[in-house]
């Protein structure tokens, strides 16, 4: 029984490639360089970094065709429902346990964003928000956790799965069609490394996307109280509340 993938499935992966291919491109200026290079990195500071990594995700959904193919309405849908969650798939792959902190090729390693900023964040949920980031980072697998097209299908199995927010029934079909299409190249891709082994994923994979969605529900008054609003980007203060 080979498991070898076929000319559609290798050039849908391609297409997922290409879709993400701009996520780890160098900073070079502007204010988001200056949060990163800041010793003690504020919440505003924080802010100003996941800014960074919305907006290329925002980027990354608009070179997909399956995102193209909805209303914008459902486009928005989709954003609002799967960019914390999509940031937090990010936030494995960039979590490095010998620092215990974000690293990511975008700036100089030295620059790496410390996990214990969660420290200075809103005392209500701070900490269970720190302990389930890392149970979420167990959660997920070392061979998904370091396969960077696995975490971009991840990613857009996450996207197409927030169709309950979207009214229009042709938004639906669509969403729905894509999140079973992207579920099965994750697997078939993963069958394509793993062979039989692949199954194992069957069973790890629904159980760390649960836990994902309980992080992104209770994120959103994580910064409440801990940012200068005047001094954060617009887009991450749309998905945490500061005031
Ligand atoms: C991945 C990112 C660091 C690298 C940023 C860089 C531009 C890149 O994307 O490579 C870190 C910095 C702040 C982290 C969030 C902070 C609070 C969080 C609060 C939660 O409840 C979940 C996890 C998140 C969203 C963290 C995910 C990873 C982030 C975006």
């Amino acid at each position: 029984l080979s498991f070898q993938l076929n000319t559609a499935e290798l050039r849908a992966l391609d297409n997922v490639r290409e879709a993400f291919s701009g996520m780890n491109e160098t900073l070079d200026s502007g204010k988001q360089r200056e949060s990163f290079m800041k010793n003690n990195k504020t919440p505003t500071d924080i802010m100003n970094i996941m800014d960074i990594t919305m907006r290329r995700l925002v980027k990354m959904s608009k070179k997909l065709p399956a995102f193209n193919e909805l209303s914008n309405e459902g486009k928005f849908a989709l954003l609002k429902g799967g960019m914390v969650e999509m940031l937090t798939v990010r936030g494995v792959t960039r979590y490095d346990a010998s620092s215990n902190s974000w690293k990511t090729p975008v700036v100089p390693d030295q620059y790496n964003v410390p996990v214990s900023m969660f420290d200075q964040l809103n005392m209500d949920c701070r900490d269970e928000q720190k302990h389930r980031f890392m149970q979420f980072v167990s959660a997920l697998h070392e061979d998904l956790r370091k396969n960077e097209l696995a975490i971009s299908l991840i990613m857009l199995i996450v996207l197409f799965s927030h169709r309950d927010n979207v009214n229009s029934p042709n938004d639906r079909i669509l969403i729905d069609k894509h999140h079973r299409d992207y579920s099965a190249l994750l697997f078939r891709y993963l069958e394509s490394l793993y062979g039989e082994d692949a199954r194992k994923f069957q069973e790890i994979l629904p159980r760390a996307l649960e836990l994902l969605h309980v992080i992104s529900d209770h994120s959103i008054t994580l910064f409440m109280g801990t940012v200068k609003t005047e001094e954060a980007e617009p887009l991450p203060r749309e998905f945490f509340k500061t005031d």
